[in-house]
């Protein structure tokens, strides 16, 4: 299988605390990758390393081999998509934050891109900033789609957001997936694991404590497998 990121012994230390304590893995390129572990365990420092928010103290990031320090970072940018928590779009229309994206973009690219979000095009006049906020987090997504992305980076963007929103957006990122996106997505909800990742990447106190495949619920129809306990 292809390979995505690697993580050699990496240590983030601030203030002499160790958010990652020589954190080492070798993430699959392809699937759904969940992140878990419990709350200040380190998750969204890992998320942040992937795309050069945070740089390492200590150890190297890989993406593909290619170390992540040494990439130009307006490519990695381009190669690596975000979705933070909340939802933050920006002040004007639904069709002004995708521009923001991606300038010139055709109304036919914004369509299909609303399209894996299961927004339609009427929705590219709308005020952006007077949406719900689970319509928010889904143009949120598809902005970050709209550059295309080979890997997006998603952390907990389900939290915030109703019911509806969370199935359309597992609906949308588990198609993304199979139709080859690289996703690591970052939750703490064991339940959110089985429905739309392919493997597991454990974190406990900054370590790494396990990558393993995940049988989903959809795929295999049961109930309660539990590799993935609290
Ligand atoms: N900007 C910061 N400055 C100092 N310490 C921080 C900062 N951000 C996070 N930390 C600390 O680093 C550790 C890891 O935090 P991180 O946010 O990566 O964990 P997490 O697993 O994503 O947590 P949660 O599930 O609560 O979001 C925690 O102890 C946290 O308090």
């Amino acid at each position: 299988m292809e390979q995505g990121f690697t993580f050699e012994e990496v240590v983030v230390e601030r203030d002499g605390v160790r958010a990652l304590d020589r954190f080492s893995a070798d993430v699959p390129g392809s699937g759904v990758t969940a992140v878990f572990g419990p709350s200040g365990s380190g998750k969204t420092t890992l998320l942040r390393l992937c795309n050069r928010l945070e740089v390492p103290t200590a150890g190297r990031v890989l993406l593909r081999g290619s170390e992540v320090a040494g990439l130009d970072p307006l490519v990695l940018r381009r190669t690596v998509g975000m979705v933070f928590q909340r939802p933050t779009p920006f002040p004007g229309t639904v069709s002004d934050n995708l521009r923001a994206a991606l300038p010139g973009a055709t109304d036919q690219e914004m369509e299909q891109v609303l399209d894996r979000v299961a927004l339609s095009g009427s929705w590219l006049d709308r005020d952006a900033t007077a949406l719900s906020g689970g319509e928010a987090q889904r143009v949120c997504l598809a902005r970050t789609l709209i550059k295309q992305p080979r890997v997006l980076l998603l952390d907990e963007p389900t939290s915030a957001v109703d019911a509806t929103a969370v199935e359309l957006i597992e609906r949308a990122v588990t198609e993304l997936a199979r139709d080859g996106l690289e996703v690591l997505w970052v939750t703490h909800d064991a339940e959110q694991v089985h429905r739309v990742a392919d493997r597991v990447l454990r974190i406990d106190r900054g370590r790494c404590s396990g990558l393993a495949p995940v049988v989903r619920r959809a795929d295999s129809g049961e109930v309660g497998q539990g590799e993935v306990g609290q």
